[in-house]
């Protein structure tokens, strides 16, 4: 998906919402667990019910690796129901990926061409050469890891670079607009990490920026909005476990439904 589809489906919908779809076979409601695919069952039902909400969908890879083969099934289903069903949508591999180069290659490979994912999740640390195996596929992205949303984010991330003002997270930015731009380079920035976005903003102010962290991490969304939001609607805010889990009974999908329709609802009135 290029970032015209992107803008457009976000201005349709008035919604910069992604849900994460964080799917643990421990929290699905019981009943699930009867099907043959209790996983792909529960992403199938939660997508058909948030989807007019909601502008991208990304599945942390963590919660199907850990299921070994089978999990790897139920994440390539999944992502082959959204292409097939939601091409509109755009999708996240949230996986985290990089390595040396020739390893990377091989991992964009496997979500870009194999799992057919719009985008990556991508760390830094490794630097250019683990990241830009990842770019250069035609309307495909990455989602470089920039400023998270977890407490350990200030253990590096925040730290200043000798006596510069500069901190790390800032460097990443400025480094990593030699490897991409605002066509088909992303950042991770946590919405617990609102204070920051004005820095984000001077160094990056036109890529879209995935924010995990509203709901069960504490994030604001209105913060977010308010201090994140381009010129043009350049943000993602993804919630996982706020929408997914907020029913564990037989109406899981109607109340996700009711969830996503809440956030978008708080969402539109930014979007212009
Ligand atoms: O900085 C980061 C990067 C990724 N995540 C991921 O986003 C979701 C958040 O889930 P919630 O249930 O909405 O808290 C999850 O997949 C994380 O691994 C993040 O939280 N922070």
């Amino acid at each position: 998906m290029n970032r015209k589809q992107l803008v457009e489906q976000i201005r349709k919908k008035k919604s910069v919402l992604c849900v994460g779809l964080d799917t643990d076979i421990e929290k699905i409601p019981s009943f699930l667990l009867e099907k043959e695919d209790p996983v792909f069952e529960f992403n199938k039902a939660i997508i058909d019910a948030t989807h007019k909400y909601t502008v991208a969908y990304k599945p942390n890879i963590a919660f199907y690796e850990a299921l070994g083969v089978k999990g790897w099934q139920s994440l390539e289903k999944t992502i082959n129901y959204l292409n097939e069903n939601y091409p509109e949508v755009f999708t996240i591999a949230d996986a985290k990926r990089g390595d040396i180069g020739n390893t990377s290659a091989r991992y964009a490979k496997a979500f870009f061409e194999e799992l057919s994912f719009d985008s990556i999740t991508v760390a830094p640390y490794m630097g250019s050469d683990s990241v830009k195996p990842f770019t250069g596929f035609k309307n495909k992205w990455v989602i470089l890891l920039a400023l998270t949303s977890n407490p350990g984010a200030f253990d590096f991330q925040t730290q200043n670079r000798g006596n510069s003002d500069e901190m790390l997270f800032e460097k990443v930015l400025e480094e990593s607009k030699k490897w991409g731009d605002k066509e088909d380079m992303m950042y991770v920035v946590g919405a617990t990490k609102a204070d920051y976005m004005r820095k984000v903003r001077n160094v990056v102010p036109e890529n879209f920026l995935l924010v995990p962290g509203v709901g069960a991490q504490g994030g604001s969304l209105s913060e977010v909005m308010e201090n994140g939001l381009g010129k043009e609607p350049n943000l993602l805010i993804n919630s996982s476990r706020g929408v997914i889990y907020a029913s564990n009974e037989e109406d899981f999908a109607e109340i996700a439904g009711k969830k996503a329709k809440a956030l978008q609802q708080e969402m539109a009135p930014y979007i212009k």
